[in-house]
């Protein structure tokens, strides 16, 4: 039987996945090393390489065993998929934002039930926000540099991720609300949880042990 099939993220929490998948034992050296691979051979494991937000994809069908995702990404996907664990890192909230300069005609239009436009690369977690409010908002999807939306007459405001605030600040955009707060997760296909306990529970409890991280 081959290794576990482990979903590696790349990107923003590309580093603490590996640290965290190395402090379980993980041979995670050969992912460290330049060039375009996209599916690794290691003793005992197989890693692929995946755009953050496929990561649920590569699980849920089973082509990935495990995999490592922010919250943020299960929120919106909804797949359907074991959270086995909160790495604690790549730790961002998503948010409500406008331009300084129209927080209030957006409070303004909100609260009179107007119809405001949200850009955002989280269609499904903007609409939800909205319809918890009881409001409507015209969900523009885009696929990165959100923070452009507001600023270039596309929509009025933005749902989207912010950790140190830089691009926010940078683009003279504030917060008007918190949505939620996102941190790196361990998932498994349902399937792998079942016929590999032994591996993934071995896993999980590794990074237990070893807080995730090495070192
Ligand atoms: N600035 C940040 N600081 C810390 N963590 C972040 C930050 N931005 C995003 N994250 C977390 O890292 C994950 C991956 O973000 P990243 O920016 O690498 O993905 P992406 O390029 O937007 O992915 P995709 O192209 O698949 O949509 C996010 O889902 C979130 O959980
Ligand atoms: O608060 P900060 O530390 O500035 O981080 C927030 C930024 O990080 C993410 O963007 P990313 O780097 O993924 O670029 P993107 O615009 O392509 O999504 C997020 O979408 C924000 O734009």
């Amino acid at each position: 039987m081959r290794g576990l099939r482990v979903a590696v993220p790349k990107g923003a929490i590309f580093e603490d996945a590996l640290a965290a998948l190395e402090s379980a034992g993980m041979p995670v050296g050969v992912l460290r090393e330049d060039g375009r691979r996209l599916l690794y051979r290691a003793e005992g494991a197989e890693f692929i390489m995946s755009r953050p937000s496929d990561v649920p994809v590569f699980v849920e069908h089973g082509a990935a065993d495990i995999g490592i995702v922010g919250k943020d990404v299960l929120d919106e996907q909804q797949p359907n998929v074991m959270e086995l664990r909160d790495l604690g890192t790549g730790a961002c909230q998503m948010v409500l934002a406008a331009p300084r300069e129209n927080v209030e005609v957006v409070r303004s239009a909100i609260s009179h039930a107007e119809v405001v436009r949200v850009g955002t690369k989280f269609p499904n977690v903007a609409r939800r926000y909205f319809e918890g409010m009881g409001r409507q908002a015209e969900v523009i999807e885009l696929h990165g540099s959100v923070e452009l939306a507001p600023l270039v007459g596309l929509a009025e405001c933005i749902v989207d991720l912010t950790a140190t605030g830089t691009t926010l600040r940078e683009n003279d955009l504030v917060v008007m609300d918190e949505i939620s707060s996102s941190t790196a997760r361990l998932i498994a296909n349902r399937g792998s949880y079942r016929l590999r306990h032994p591996e993934v529970a071995a896993l999980v409890e590794a990074m237990q042990r070893n807080g995730d991280r090495v070192g």
